[in-house]
């Protein structure tokens, strides 16, 4: 469970404000026009933003004050966040220990990811000899690796062609299933959200929503939903 509790942030003349609760393992969906607050709400999740008021909490736990690294949290970000002059096997061991200094069973570990997503025999390349999915996939291994029980992503595949955005989506879906995650994403494609989240939370107007039904949302949107839809 992923709560936002009566939390309220104010960046220059922008005040956005967040009272919701996510439940544990849900497949949330952020809309919202742009300049609405999505990135906003992932980073006070993320804690690279610190609200003025208000208080986060994740399954009960009050992160509100924790700095990124200690929040039980994965972040995607579009870029992927690969480091280019370390290998794959490099880059997803980072997921396990910051300082890359792994165990003989870490290592084994990290080989069993690159092949559950699909990455064996690419463990020494660097970021910059894979694709764009491959990529994708190297990022997702990290993710899968570090088992964190919310996982935030925005815009991450919005780069992607359809048939990949599929796929990583696909994929992502099973890694949340594996791991039980609680996953937010930001999306300005409402066919992801159809696709991936049978819930929404939309932003709009200085409010983060609760979540509601994606479908009947996107169904019948409210008027600033649908300008920005088209
Ligand atoms: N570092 C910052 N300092 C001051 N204001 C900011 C900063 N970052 C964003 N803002 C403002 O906060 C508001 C919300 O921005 P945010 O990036 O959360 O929107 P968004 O919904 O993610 O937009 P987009 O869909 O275009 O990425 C905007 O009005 C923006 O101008």
């Amino acid at each position: 469970m992923l709560e936002f509790d009566a939390v309220r942030v104010t960046r220059g003349p922008f005040t956005l404000s967040a009272d919701l609760s996510v439940p544990k393992g849900a497949r949330v969906a952020v809309i919202g026009p742009s300049g609405s607050g999505k990135s906003t709400l992932l980073s006070l999740a993320g804690g690279f933003l610190a609200p003025d008021r208000g208080r986060i909490r994740v399954e009960g736990r009050d992160i509100t004050v924790l700095p990124p690294g200690q929040r039980p949290v994965s972040m995607l970000f579009q870029d992927q966040n690969l480091f280019p002059h370390l290998t794959v096997a490099q880059n997803v061991g980072l997921g396990l220990r910051p300082d890359g200094r792994l165990s003989d069973p870490q290592r084994a570990r990290v080989a069993q990811v690159l092949d559950e997503v699909g990455l064996e025999g690419m463990e020494d390349r660097r970021p910059a000899n894979l694709s764009g999915g491959q990529q994708g996939r190297v990022a997702l291994a990290r993710v899968l690796l570090r088992a964190r029980p919310l996982l935030l992503l925005d815009e991450a595949f919005a780069a992607l062609g359809p048939a990949l955005k599929a796929e990583m989506l696909a994929l992502l879906g099973r890694i949340a299933d594996q791991t039980g995650a609680t996953v937010l994403m930001v999306t300005h494609d409402p066919d992801d959200a159809r696709s991936f989240a049978p819930q929404t939370i939309l932003v709009e107007g200085g409010v983060a929503h609760p979540p509601v039904p994606t479908g009947p949302l996107l169904d019948d949107p409210p008027p600033g939903l649908r300008a920005y839809l088209g």
